[in-house]
Formats: structure tokens, C-alpha cells, sequence
């Protein structure tokens, strides 16, 4: 496995391989790998020749400084980790690589840019368009893999992808779960064992609500998946919505053609995302 640090060393990397038509995948990361980003590298490796993973921690992305500076960074484990999962090369690049020179970056996300994480963390989604574009001049793929854990997030980039007019196929990988429920995430590692158990009622609300999805008025079942959050000392919700899958905009009907549910609450001093979808 390849390891580049630097946007010239890839490109030497790359070029050569796509002259003779090789078809790449880039699965992008900020590192502290588990099972969720190696499902990524497993679907890229059926639909692609040459995966490249990127590990970058992206500071413009973080609204708050704490959250970054204690983003956890194991690269040895999450090398290993690749290489066992057969990935071709990882780009690993420094903040002063991706970043040489300040500069201005804004563009049109659409009106869901300022919904859901948007407005708990806002310009989130400038930052994550940004060096998303960035990781894409850099490697030129095909095609790109990221995962429905951050919904949003997919729809962020494929909104920058046709503002641009990229040739890149964008794929929404399945979120990939504990056996107990709980979304894996780089940041679960923060969880102390009650806000691990704590953490649990995400997936549980989540699951409540498709279940129960004919049973009720969509405001009902937000409601009623809102009070198991109640009941938990240490769990601070920020949303519970059910959605719009296209727009992200609150669902007016159960008739809409993609309805999703998302959630993020505070565990602890842990900050957690999740989704599932309805329709
Ligand atoms: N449980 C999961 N299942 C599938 N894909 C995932 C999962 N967790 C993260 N991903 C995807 O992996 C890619 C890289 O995510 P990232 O490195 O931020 O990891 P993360 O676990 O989401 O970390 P955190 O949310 O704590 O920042 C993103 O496209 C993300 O959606
Ligand atoms: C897409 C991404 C790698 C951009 O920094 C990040 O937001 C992530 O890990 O989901
Ligand atoms: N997985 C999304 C990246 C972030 O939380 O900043």
C-alpha cells in the first residue's frame, strides 16, 4: 500500500494508472478508522480498480475548537487497518498541504445547508464542501464513496458536485452498526460506559419510529420518539426530525416519495449523528 503525503507524489501515483484506464475510488476519511469506513473500501473495491483513501482531519470543517483538537488521530492502527482491507494507497496529507495560503471559500449548498447540522454547526458544510473539492482535484476519481451515517452530508456533496460540474459518481454506503445498535463512529471512542449505554436510545428512537410508522401522525411519532430522550439524565437532544430524504425540509406528509429520520443529541460531552431511512 502506497502511503502520499503530498499532492504531487499522488498525482505521480495516479496519473499513470488512469492513462490506461484504471477506474479509481476515493473513500475520504479523517482517520480513526472502524468497520463503517472499511465497508466503504469494500464497495469501492467492486465497483473500481485502484482505491485510494484519504485520512485528513479538515479544520475548516470543525465549529468548535475542543472537537478538533481532541479528534482522535491512531494512524498506525488505521494503516494497518487499510492495508488489511486491501486498499491500493492512502493520501495523508498535512494541514499546510491542503491549505498553502488562506483563502475565501463559499458556495450555494442549497437551502438544507442551514438545516438539521447545519444550524448546530454552522459553515459545517462550506468547510466539508471544501476540502472535498480539494481531495477531488487531487485524485480526479470516478467515482467517491461516503456513508448515509452523515445523510447530510451526501447531499452537501452531491449539491457542490453539480455546482461544479464534476464527472464523479457519488455512492451512499449503508450505515454499519454495533450489535447492540449503536452507528459507528470515530467519536464513540469519547463515550465513557453510562454514556455507552446512554448512547443507545438514538438507535432505539430511530428504530421506534419506522417501526411504529403507520401507527401515528408523523408529529406524533416524533413526539413520542423525543420523550425516550427525556427519560435519560446525561442526553441532551438537539433534533429528532422526520424529513424530507431530498431536501431535508420537515415531512408535511407520510404520501412524500422519500421520508428519513435523523437525530443528533449530546451523550456525555459526545456529540452523536444518526439516521434511518423510511422510504
Ligand atoms: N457507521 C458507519 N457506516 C458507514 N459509513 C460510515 C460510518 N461511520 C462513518 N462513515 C463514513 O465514513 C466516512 C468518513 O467519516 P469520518 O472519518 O468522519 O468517520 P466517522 O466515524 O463519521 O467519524 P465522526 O462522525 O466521529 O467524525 C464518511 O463518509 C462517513 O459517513
Ligand atoms: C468527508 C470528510 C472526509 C471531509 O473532511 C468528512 O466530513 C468525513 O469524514 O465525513
Ligand atoms: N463524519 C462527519 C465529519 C464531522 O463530523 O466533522
Amino acid at each position: 500500500m502506497e502511503i502520499l503525503k503530498t499532492k504531487i507524489a499522488l498525482e505521480t501515483f495516479v496519473s499513470p494508472l488512469k492513462a490506461i484506464g484504471k477506474k479509481v475510488a476515493l473513500v475520504p476519511t479523517m482517520g480513526a478508522l472502524h468497520n463503517g469506513h472499511i465497508s466503504l473500501i469494500d464497495l469501492a473495491k467492486q465497483s473500481a480498480d485502484i482505491i485510494i483513501c484519504s485520512i485528513f482531519v479538515n479544520p475548516t470543517q470543525f465549529t468548535d475548537l475542543k472537537d478538533l483538537e481532541k479528534y482522535p488521530r491512531p494512524i498506525e492502527h488505521d494503516l494497518e487497518m487499510l492495508k488489511n482491507a486491501g486498499c491500493d494507497a492512502v493520501f495523508m496529507p498535512s494541514v499546510d498541504e491542503m491549505y498553502p495560503k488562506e483563502e475565501h471559500w463559499h458556495i450555494d449548498l442549497g437551502p438544507a445547508e442551514f438545516l438539521l447540522e447545519g444550524e448546530f454547526r454552522k459553515g459545517h458544510y462550506q468547510g466539508v464542501t471544501q476540502i472535498v473539492k480539494k481531495l477531488f482535484d487531487a485524485v480526479k476519481p470516478d467515482i467517491a464513496m461516503f456513508g448515509q451515517k452523515d445523510f447530510q452530508q451526501v447531499l452537501m456533496i452531491k449539491n457542490m458536485v453539480a455546482h461544479f460540474h464534476l464527472p464523479i459518481q457519488i455512492v451512499t454506503c449503508p450505515i454499519i452498526r454495533e450489535s447492540d445498535g449503536l452507528a459507528m463512529s470515530s467519536r464513540n471512542i469519547h463515550l465513557l460506559s453510562l454514556d455507552r449505554e446512554n448512547s443507545l436510545v438514538l438507535s432505539k428512537a430511530l428504530k421506534f419510529v419506522v417501526a411504529h410508522f403507520n401507527d401515528n401522525s408523523l408529529r406524533k411519532l416524533e413526539e413520542s420518539a423525543k420523550a425516550l430522550f427525556e427519560l435519560i439524565d446525561g442526553v441532551e437532544l438537539d433534533y429528532f426530525t422526520i424529513a424530507n430524504g431530498d431536501n431535508l425540509q420537515p415531512a408535511q406528509s407520510k404520501n412524500e416519495h422519500h421520508l428519513v429520520a435523523l437525530v443528533a443529541a449530546k451523550v456525555g460531552k459526545t456529540r452523536l449523528i444518526d439516521n434511518m431511512i423510511i422510504k
